[in-house]
């Protein structure tokens, strides 16, 4: 029975080989900022409100003119290929049919046309620029051309974090597993036989074309290779190429917020990256407050990294964040069982959410205020 996001952490632990799951699962160095942000959330309580009716409960939220059924969304992720064959279309169409937006990543491993669900409006894009800045123009073009409606530019990925359990695993491009992934990989038949059925997933958007170049790239995007000259500048070379809202993702720091601001950016994510990048990064519910007041409300701030349940949302969404992204959970879920397993995950977190609100005495998002949070 899988009643909580760990659970269903658990199962993704049996079903994926080693590699996989570290990969999914692992963080930078020791940890350290991945368990901050646990420590960061668990640290704050709710101090609930009684004797109201919430009846007609009411979880949607506006963004950029569009309708989000939950105030969640599904982080962006690169080679959610790996967990499943076509992970990137599950799991879009896992956040249609639940009416909330799924951010696809430059590390896709479909093309990018085949991923945009035409029944959503919240099919949104995640740009990485590395190596010759044509790469990111071809991809941004391409998804605004096939109905992206917001562009999310990732900006704590200078560099790739060290991740020990990644490089235990010698989980690089091209893939040269060592006996004892071979050993392991004979322990999963199911997932390794779907992979046989489809072949090693690529990174099939950082080129049209195929050939030499694009396997490089694909090497380079795995190892995080990416374009370090990127600068406050360089927005206004993307400004030229998108007209859609546009987002950082991985801000930490007021004044970075406050830079954000006056460069005419359309929303932030405050995010270290689930713990994936600086291990010494602050945990992102802690970074949120003073990004909030730097923002003055100017633009609407997103949270992302160690959110785990409908309560974690509640909390974030009572500091003043206008919603909260997803990462891992969601490749829990479809590791586990596909598209249904991401729905699943979805409802679950849906419905902490909808009785946390109860239970604190909310009925709708705004009603989520300030002083229903104190540090425990
Ligand atoms: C397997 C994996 C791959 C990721 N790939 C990307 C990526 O390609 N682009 C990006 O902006 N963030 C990427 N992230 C970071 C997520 O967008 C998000 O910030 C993070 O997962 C949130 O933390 P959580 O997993 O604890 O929810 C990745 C995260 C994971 C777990
Ligand atoms: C394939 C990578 C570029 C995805 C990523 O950003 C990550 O692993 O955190």
């Amino acid at each position: 029975m899988k009643l909580n996001v760990e659970d269903y952490r658990r199962a993704a632990r049996t079903v994926l080989p080693r590699f996989v799951f570290d990969y999914v699962d692992g963080a930078a160095e020791r940890g350290d900022c991945l368990q901050r942000n646990r420590g960061g959330l668990d640290r704050l309580a709710m101090r609930p409100r009684v004797l109201r009716d919430t009846r007609g409960l009411d979880t949607r939220i506006e963004v950029f003119g569009e309708t989000w059924q939950r105030p969640f969304a599904i982080a962006p992720m690169g080679f959610n290929g790996l967990t499943r064959p076509q992970g990137d279309v599950l799991l879009a169409r896992a956040a249609a049919a639940a009416g909330v937006p799924f951010v696809l990543s430059t590390a896709s491993n479909a093309r990018l046309e085949a991923v945009v669900q035409p029944s959503s409006a919240l099919n949104w894009f995640q740009l990485y620029v590395m190596g010759e800045r044509a790469i990111a123009e071809q991809m941004v073009r391409r998804a605004r051309r096939a109905g992206y409606r917001a562009l999310v530019l990732t900006v704590d990925v200078p560099v790739s974090g060290y991740r020990e359990r990644d490089v235990r695993n010698g989980f690089k491009m091209p893939f040269r597993p060592s006996p004892a992934t071979l050993a392991n990989l004979a322990t999963r038949p199911r997932w390794l036989l779907r992979f046989i059925a489809h072949g090693m997933p690529g990174f099939v958007n950082l080129a049209e074309e195929e050939g030499s170049d694009t396997l490089q790239l694909q090497a380079a995007l795995l190892s995080r290779e990416m374009d370090r000259s990127l600068s406050w500048e360089s927005l206004d070379w993307l400004r030229r190429l998108w007209d859609g809202p546009l987002l950082l993702k991985g801000v930490l720091h007021p004044d970075d917020a406050r830079q954000a601001c006056a460069r005419g950016v359309d929303g932030l994510i405050v995010s270290n990256h689930g713990g994936r990048q600086l291990d010494g990064a602050i945990a992102t519910i802690d970074a949120l407050e003073a990004v909030l007041d730097a923002v003055e409300d100017r633009l609407p701030v997103f949270v992302d990294s160690g959110f785990r349940s409908g309560l974690d949302v509640a909390k974030a969404l009572a500091l003043g964040a206008r919603g909260v992204f997803l990462g891992r959970p969601l490749l829990y879920g479809l590791a586990v069982d596909g598209e249904a397993g991401a729905t699943a995950v979805l409802e679950l977190i849906a419905t902490e959410l909808e009785r946390t609100m109860i239970l604190a005495g909310a009925r709708r998002i705004t009603e989520l205020e300030r002083g229903l949070v104190r540090a425990a």
